[in-house]
């Protein structure tokens, strides 16, 4: 159900900011670049917006203050306490990508960074169907996540963070589900979205998809 991972998100709560900030060698590549990947998903999302595995708040933090109406959806609690002390009178609401409360509210852009790998390709479908049925056209889906342009490039960098003896990396890039560029792109296609795909760093993508 892409809660499989909760325990390891309950757990990092109280470091992940660090983490974010580079200060753990083997997810310095992973982070590079992270206030800037999180200013550039603000600079696509236009309206209210739904935000997905806000985490500790850092990208809700930045779209509150470019003004737009926000609901933000986190599984986890410890991450959701945090982001709530961040960000008090801000909605914030237990749930994921796939099981959500309804809401009454229009949205015109649902976003999430580092966060959708954590669904398999298959819930990935399920997930951007309903992202369709829920946006208008012209909607957009704006994500930052890690996607690889193919396997062969993923299984690399599995054997550099091995050399490196990164083997909580290893074991998250063998654990998790990372997508390729182009399975990606057939399923927002396939649910009726024009995407565009921007490498912006080593692991991470911008993905922007407009419903058409
Ligand atoms: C690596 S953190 C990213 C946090 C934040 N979005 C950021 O960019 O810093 C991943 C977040 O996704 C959440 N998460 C895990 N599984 C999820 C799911 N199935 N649906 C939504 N969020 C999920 C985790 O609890 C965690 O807060």
């Amino acid at each position: 159900m892409g809660r499989e991972f909760l325990s390891i998100f309950d757990d990092w709560a109280n470091q992940y900011d660090d983490s974010v900030a580079g200060m753990d060698p083997q997810y310095a590549r992973v982070f590079a670049n992270y206030n800037h990947i999180l200013d550039t998903v603000v600079s696509y999302t236009e309206g209210s917006v739904l935000e997905f595995g806000i985490g500790t708040g850092n990208l809700s933090q930045k779209l509150i203050e470019a003004g737009h109406e926000f609901v933000g959806v986190e599984p986890s609690l410890a991450m959701r306490e945090i982001a709530n002390k961040k960000l008090p009178n801000v909605q914030i609401v237990e749930g994921d990508f796939l099981h959500f409360p309804a809401f009454t509210e229009k949205v015109d852009t649902i976003v999430s960074t580092y966060a959708f790998h954590h669904l398999t390709d298959t819930e990935k479908e399920s997930a951007i169907k309903q992202f369709s049925e829920l946006l208008p056209i012209g909607g957009k889906v704006v994500f930052g996540d890690t996607v690889f342009i193919t396997e062969e490039k993923k299984h690399k960098e599995i054997d550099h963070a091995k050399k490196h003896g990164y083997m909580d990396l290893a074991e998250d890039l063998q654990r998790e589900y990372y997508p390729t560029v182009t399975v990606l792109k057939s399923i927002f296609t396939l649910y009726n979205f024009d995407i565009a795909m921007k490498q912006m760093n080593d692991f991470v993508w911008l993905i922007v998809a407009t419903k058409k």
